[in-house]
């Protein structure tokens, strides 16, 4: 395998697959086919170079990436590869003496598995151990005269700000100077006492004397914060910004940030409670030479999260599904549950590990700031498509359902499940398609039985407050099985991959990515339904013929068209109001669901 180094005029990239393949994201240029070749030496006699043809790659329509059939042993070691493409846009890159563009890259191989990530620190998990190696080579330790010299800012010392403060504090950087807004100054004087960070007045204070600077403010006022500090920007500092949709930010940044800085982005794919190792953490080299990048990862490495490279746009594009159309899946279950006036844990239709992970990540977005989910939904372009997609499988599965056309159904639920996971009719087995479009085994994600039932018996136990013993349990929590539980239509959940067939989204690929842990959940418990026909086949069949579930089926699809909606009228006030609304409705239950959900989320990560 190989990794890329790459040359600061170019945005495109190469990364090593799996299985030997070459991949190329393209950040820009419209291409469709890229070819591949590798400089060697010619055999003329003259000592000129030539091109071996290694051959083709296809664009990989979804995130404009590329990919083909390179054998790892065909490419150079060190040196450089040269991409030819058909590239009817010739604005992008010098004009070749034929039909398309020549792009280099130079590359020295790696023994590295994983394309674009890379672990910032040594850790223990036996699946990272190639990243840490690779860290070594690639990302040195910062030397404790950089640890004392370099200043980072921090510009909005909210729920991430303070997050990020602290852990770089903690880790040896000395200098780490944060603000809020000025009429909050005195107050976080006050509760930083003696955290050892330099609190500062406002953003140009933090701006002016910073070498590193992450905007961590909401993103539907990144445009104004950026506006107001960026010119007292120091003059070759590196600016960042924590906001969970890229789009605003990207335009903030070029817009108001003067040209002798540099643009190197984040994003830390989980909540300010999560422990950061091993969570993805995304990096984008916007406008900075790789000098400044790695200088960002030696600071970064203190999360020892995984580094993710991924450009402003692809961002976007993945979040969109990691994040907002998840979330859109779990706000459509809230809204319905409060709409018919029911706290599903203490109905009787609703046993099962299932149910239990669904309302448990349910509460736990509900739980959270309103503002973060309706910046990453309503800012981000591809949102809208997801969101709407995913309202549109709900209302398309619901038709099928209400008038009791229970092949069509099973056929357009089956249809998807082979499209996405990869799986024949009467299949079950543990590969998935990966991301080069071949078979793979993978380990289930999350989801056993076993598993799924503790998480069901866990909550009964954490919210048996009247007195609902359970009969079933053996003390240990993990007697019930699930072929106990009643079948379910399961609506959302044929939703989201009927979503994913028809927008032709891979989620594998998105969660080696930029997986959040509650994605990482939804696709577990996806997968779980999925895998076994005869689970499914249950499912499809209640869907059609058991009216008990039709009434909570009504709510969640005109839920879902309603979050739909309020996505893509893109109003933060309406989505406000309907997120607090729901949310007024679980809130006294936010502290009993939170002890579940720290226990569910412990196992999912340390799988
Ligand atoms: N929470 C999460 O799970 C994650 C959030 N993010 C992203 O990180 C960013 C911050 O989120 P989070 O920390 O949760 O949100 P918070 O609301 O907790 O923090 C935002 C902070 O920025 C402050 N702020 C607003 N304007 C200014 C200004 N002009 N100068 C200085 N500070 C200002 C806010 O002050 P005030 O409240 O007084 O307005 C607030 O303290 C968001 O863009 C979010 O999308 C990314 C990953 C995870
Ligand atoms: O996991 C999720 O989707 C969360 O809800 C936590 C979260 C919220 C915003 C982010 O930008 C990243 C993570």
């Amino acid at each position: 395998m190989f990794r890329s180094t790459w040359d600061d005029t170019l945005d495109e990239r190469a990364a090593s697959l799996p299985t030997g393949q070459l991949r190329i994201s393209s950040g820009s240029s419209a291409c469709d086919e890229l070819k591949c070749v590798k400089r060697e030496q010619r055999s003329d006699g003259e000592g000129g170079q030539g091109w071996l043809n290694l051959g083709k790659l296809h664009v990989h329509s979804q995130r404009r990436a590329c990919q083909g059939p390179i054998q790892e042993e065909t490419l150079p070691s060190v040196g450089f590869l040269r991409l030819r493409s058909r590239d009817r846009d010739q604005s992008h890159g010098p004009p070749d003496s034929s039909i398309g563009l020549f792009r280099e890259f130079k590359v020295d191989v790696e023994t590295s598995r994983q394309p674009h990530i890379c672990c910032s620190a040594p850790h223990h998990h036996p699946h990272h151990r190639h990243h840490s190696q690779r860290h070594k080579s690639l990302c040195k330790m910062a030397s404790s005269t950089e640890m004392e010299t370099v200043e980072i800012g921090i510009i909005g010392m909210g729920d991430m700000g303070r997050l990020y403060a602290t852990k770089m504090r903690e880790a040896g950087w000395k200098k780490v100077n944060v603000c809020d807004r000025p009429e909050n100054y005195d107050k976080l004087c006050r509760e930083l006492q003696g955290s050892g960070l330099n609190v500062l007045r406002d953003g140009h204070l933090v701006s002016r004397r910073s070498d590193y600077i992450i905007y961590s403010v909401e993103a539907a006022f990144i445009d104004k914060v950026v506006e107001q500090y960026g010119s007292s920007t120091k003059i070759g500092s590196i600016v960042a910004g924590q906001t969970s949709v890229k789009a605003p930010e990207k335009a903030a940044f070029e817009k108001h940030l003067p040209q002798d800085t540099y643009i190197i982005s984040c994003h830390s794919m989980h909540g300010p409670k999560i422990d950061p190792t091993g969570q993805p953490l995304i990096l984008i080299q916007h406008r900075a030479p790789d000098e400044k990048m790695r200088l960002v990862e030696r600071i970064m490495a203190c999360f020892k999260s995984n580094f993710v490279y991924l450009t402003y746009e692809e961002h976007d594009t993945v979040t969109a599904n990691t994040q907002a159309v998840t979330h859109a899946a779990f706000l459509s279950m809230g809204t319905a549950w409060c709409c018919s006036n029911q706290y599903p844990w203490e109905s009787e239709r609703y046993p099962g590990g299932i149910e239990t992970v669904k309302i448990n990540i349910c509460l736990r977005i509900y739980s959270a700031k309103w503002h973060v989910y309706a910046g990453l939904a309503l800012l981000n372009p591809a949102a809208k498509t997801q969101v709407t997609q995913f309202a549109q499988s709900c209302t398309d599965l619901f038709k099928l359902m209400v008038a009791e056309r229970e092949d069509e159904l099973m056929e357009r639920v089956f249809a998807a499940r082979k499209k996405v996971f990869g799986w024949e009719k009467d299949e079950e087995s543990n590969s998935i398609i990966s991301r080069t479009g071949t078979r793979e085994e993978r380990k289930p994600i999350l989801m056993s039985d076993k598993l799924l039932d503790r998480f069901h018996m866990a909550a009964r136990k954490a919210t048996s407050t009247s007195g609902h013993a359970d009969a079933t349990s053996d003390g240990d929590g993990a007697s019930v099985t699930l072929s106990q539980s009643p079948p379910n239509s399961h609506l959302s959940l044929l939703a989201i991959v009927d979503c994913w067939s028809s927008l032709g989204i891979n989620p594998y690929d998105h969660l080696d990515l930029a997986a959040t842990p509650i994605f990482r959940i939804w696709i577990g418990v996806c997968e779980y339904l999925f895998r076994s026909p005869e689970r499914l086949r249950q499912a499809c069949h209640a869907a059609a013929r058991d009216h008990s579930f039709r009434a909570d089926d009504t709510e969640f699809v005109i839920a879902s068209r309603g979050w739909a909606q309020a996505v893509q009228f893109g109003n933060f006030d309406s989505y406000q109001r309907r997120f607090e609304e729901t949310r007024g409705f679980f809130e006294h239950r936010f502290q009993e669901a939170g002890a579940v959900g720290a226990e569910m989320l412990k196992v999912v990560l340390s799988n």
